[in-house]
């Protein structure tokens, strides 16, 4: 079964608890909401207070994807401010176990992000103790840009990786995701799909997201 989390990244910020809503009657299984730091990625978004204020808006789960340098410190404001699900990327974690550890040890899922360009031997030697990747298959920090094909591939090799040790851990992919290619993304191995754009620039979203999930789920 696909999930589908709208990322607020492209959501009308002014009326964020309207947009929310959208997505929620929409049938959406979770809110991707992007926190950027202007550090590691070139981009400033928003912070616990802002996640803390729409935690009573809605049931959706909060899956927290952490684009910031130094995310250990960061982590209980986030866990407090509502997030159900947090995801710091390896190349911003130089003791990765750590802080997967600092994220379930408050009781919440734990993954871990890679960009583009990072290998999936990064995170060889944790999986067993994630709940879920994330493979970015754009380079972090805007939304609308285009999936680089090529990804498709790594998401294919992570599936395998972890079928081959018998885990369940859900696979992740997020940028650049819209009606044509959900489908491939679905068929490489993901099961949580995130779109902001393909989602919140739509005319129609409720149809947009019924047809991301048909086309995600046919031939599966
Ligand atoms: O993490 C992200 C960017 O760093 C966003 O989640 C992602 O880009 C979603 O937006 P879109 O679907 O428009 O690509
Ligand atoms: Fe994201």
């Amino acid at each position: 079964m696909i999930q589908l989390a709208p990322s607020i990244l492209s959501a009308d910020f002014a009326n964020l608890e309207q947009e929310i809503k959208k997505v929620e009657e929409a049938g959406c299984d979770m809110l991707h909401i992007d926190v950027m730091d202007g550090h590691f990625v070139p981009n400033i978004t928003l912070g616990p207070p802002i996640i803390k204020s729409l935690k009573n808006k809605t049931k959706l789960p909060f899956d927290v994807h952490l684009m910031i340098e130094n995310p250990d410190q960061y982590i209980a404001q986030f866990v407090e401010a509502g997030a159900d699900i947090i995801t710091v990327h390896s190349e911003t974690c130089i003791h990765l176990h750590r802080t997967i550890q600092l994220i379930k040890g408050c009781g919440i899922k734990a993954a871990v992000a890679l960009n583009p360009s990072t290998p999936l031997v990064m995170i060889e030697n944790v999986l067993e103790e994630l709940d879920m990747v994330l493979l970015m298959t754009v380079n972090p920090g805007f939304g609308g840009q285009k999936l680089i094909p090529n990804m498709l591939e790594k998401i294919a090799r992570l599936k395998r990786m972890i079928d081959e040790r018998g885990l369940k851990i859900d696979i992740q992919v997020d940028g650049g995701v819209n009606l044509e290619n959900i489908k491939q993304i679905a068929e490489a191995g993901a099961n949580i799909i995130v779109a902001g754009s393909a989602i919140f620039n739509s005319t129609d979203i409720p149809e947009t997201v019924k047809r991301l999930k048909e086309n995600a789920s046919s031939n599966l």
